[in-house]
């Protein structure tokens, strides 16, 4: 554990979650378990902000509002995508995935990636607190070791 957060200044480091609303019985567990990984590795309540969009194609337009205006060590992406009859899944799950990663190219702080894009409701719910784990506490966790490493390196 002090490995993860030994590396940056824990005690006021601020995480921002940027949610999608859709599939919400989906994502609001992987909000409650990404709340209790931040919580397990020391971040208090006020360090961490959560921000609600519609849906997984807005999550991109949130985290860039959230790192032009600076005030987040780390910032993470939850949603889930789950396949329809048509393409319309493809192009959420290539676009946002490609809007994400150029955000966090962008090197301003780590954004980590934590969008389920599965064929059915029951993978992603496997994947948000059942027998797959939590999507959620995972994609935490990627972002404390980032945010860790960027104390590391600066
Ligand atoms: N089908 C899913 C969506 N679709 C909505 C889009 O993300 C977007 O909100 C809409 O096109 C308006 O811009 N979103 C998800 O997060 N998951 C889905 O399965
Ligand atoms: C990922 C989606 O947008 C999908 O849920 C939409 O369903 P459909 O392709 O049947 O319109």
């Amino acid at each position: 554990m002090e490995e993860i957060t030994g590396k940056f200044n824990q005690s006021n480091a601020r995480v921002g979650i940027v949610v999608a609303d859709f599939n919400g019985a989906v994502t609001s567990k992987l909000v409650t378990g990404a709340v209790a990984t931040l919580a397990k590795f020391g971040l208090a309540d006020d360090q961490v902000t959560v921000f609600h969009v519609p849906g997984a194609f807005e999550i991109p337009f949130a985290v860039k509002k959230l790192l032009d205006k600076g005030e987040f060590d780390g910032i993470m992406t939850l949603g889930a995508v789950i396949k329809g009859e048509t393409d319309h899944y493809d192009l959420i799950c290539q676009n946002v995935a490609r809007g994400i990663m150029e955000l966090n190219l962008q090197g301003k702080v780590p954004v980590t990636f934590g969008i389920l894009t599965t064929d059915n409701i029951e993978q992603a719910m496997q994947r948000a607190g059942l027998k797959m784990g939590n999507e959620g506490a995972s994609t935490a966790q990627s972002l404390l070791e980032m945010m860790s490493l960027g104390g590391q390196i600066n």
